[in-house]
């Protein structure tokens, strides 16, 4: 099937020659072209460029995007989408002034998500995750990476990371799996956390990897967590399965996880809200994505990531949501591109390029998402009449979104 998309006042994040991802000063240009058209061939992009040089062909579906903007769907690398019930009571206790992490000491937090997760079935648990899928693709998110991690058994880990397999099965956005087996300390593991990294290494992580349930490897490296040593412990037996480390760092306290995750060649170290000048520093020359997750700042009130510093430093950084029930209960990447723009002071096109192309690298799919690129996948936003891209960010918690298409098709 041929889609017309014609007349649109402004195609954004175009690529003639498709690249991996944009870093320092880079990442203020953002390639556009007015007056534009975008063909699409079933579930990719065929053509695109300037409407008085459009050649006549046989559509079978035309879209009008008169004073409408285009751009490539949200690519959001760091979720944790799969997860059983709300933890509504510990945000209203944090209100009336317990902290994050005096609510975690006291069997909250990621615990209080793993007792609701080990009791629930598999089907209730995807029925649930189905919905936020559903809801972040009308939220204009093309792309997503899940993690597991409040399952804390090899039960409960495995049965999230099939239902986050089962998802991608059934949905036409992309979905990348990480085994987040070290997110928190089991209660029956309190005195005994070598045992809990041999109960993840040693039983869990050979299943994960023999039925392919994940491609990358995450832990909470994180005082009060795991050390950096149980981090590299984790990491070197994720890399004798060939998964890719994709870490939690640096989101209450720097103690050396970006090192870490650097050394072992991780995909992206994601938090760093807490960075020193040598975790920046260790950043360059390395193929490491530094992931920003502002929405979790913002609904915490902690520091915002130092995102001018980092792309100062000529570094290139991706936004993600971090979808989930303790941290940040919202999968939306519009508040998470103008959250960057209003309190991490990015310009529109640094926020723009950290959400599309620098987000489908840090989850491997730069390749096929992140941009508007013949052959890539024909994932795109329409938006609503709006003055310019940069209304997007502006507008902030505003609903600028017409049309979603993933694949080439509406969602
Ligand atoms: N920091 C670790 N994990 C999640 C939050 C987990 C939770 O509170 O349930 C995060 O990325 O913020
Ligand atoms: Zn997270």
């Amino acid at each position: 099937m041929i889609t017309l998309i014609r007349n649109i006042k402004e195609l954004v994040q175009v690529e003639e020659t498709p690249k991996n991802m944009v870093s320092g000063k880079e990442m203020k240009i953002l390639p556009t072209i007015k007056n534009a058209f975008l063909l699409i061939e079933n579930d990719l992009i065929k053509d695109f460029g300037e409407m008085k040089d459009f050649k006549s062909i046989p559509i079978d579906n035309v879209v009008d995007a008169s004073e409408k903007i285009v751009l490539p769907t949200w690519c959001d690398s760091h979720t944790h989408i799969v997860y059983a019930d709300n933890r509504e009571q510990e945000f209203i206790d944090r209100i009336n002034g317990l902290s994050y992490e005096e609510i975690a000491n006291n069997g909250g937090g990621i615990l209080n998500s793993a007792k609701k997760l080990q009791v629930i079935s598999e089907d209730n648990l995807y029925k649930q995750s189905a919905i936020r899928i559903e809801e972040i693709m009308q939220l204009g998110t093309g792309a997503v990476e899940i993690k597991s991690g409040y399952g804390l058994t090899k039960e409960a880990e495995l049965k999230m990371l099939r239902v986050i397999k089962k998802l991608n099965k059934n949905y036409p956005i992309a979905i990348k799996a990480t085994f987040l087996g070290a997110h928190a300390l089991p209660i029956e593991f309190k005195n005994n956390k070598s045992g809990y990294l041999d109960t993840v290494i040693q039983e869990i992580l050979p299943i994960v990897a023999k039925e392919n349930l994940a491609e990358f490897i995450d832990a909470f490296c994180e005082t009060g967590y795991f050390s950096v040593e149980d981090t590299e412990r984790l990491l070197k037996a994720g890399e004798k399965f060939g998964l890719i480390p994709k870490i939690h760092v640096n989101q209450f306290t720097a103690i050396g996880g970006v090192q870490i995750g650097v050394k072992y060649n991780a995909l992206s170290v994601d938090h760093l809200e807490e960075m020193r000048a040598e975790d920046i520093e260790v950043l360059k020359n390395s193929k490491t994505m530094p992931v920003a997750l502002p929405s979790c700042s913002y609904f915490l009130s902690i520091p915002y990531t130092p995102a001018r510093k980092i792309i100062n430093a000529g570094l290139p950084l991706a936004l993600a949501t971090d979808y989930n029930p303790g941290s940040t209960p919202s999968g939306n990447m519009n508040f998470v591109v103008s959250t960057a723009c209003i309190k991490m002071k990015l310009t529109p096109e640094e926020a723009i390029n950290a959400a599309t192309i620098n987000g489908a690298y840090a989850m491997g799919l730069e390749k096929t998402h992140g941009s508007i690129c013949r052959g890539k996948k024909a994932n795109f936003i329409l938006t609503k009449k709006i003055p310019s891209y940069g209304f997007i960010p502006y507008s902030f918690g505003n609903h600028q979104i017409d049309q979603v298409f993933i694949e080439g098709l509406k969602v």
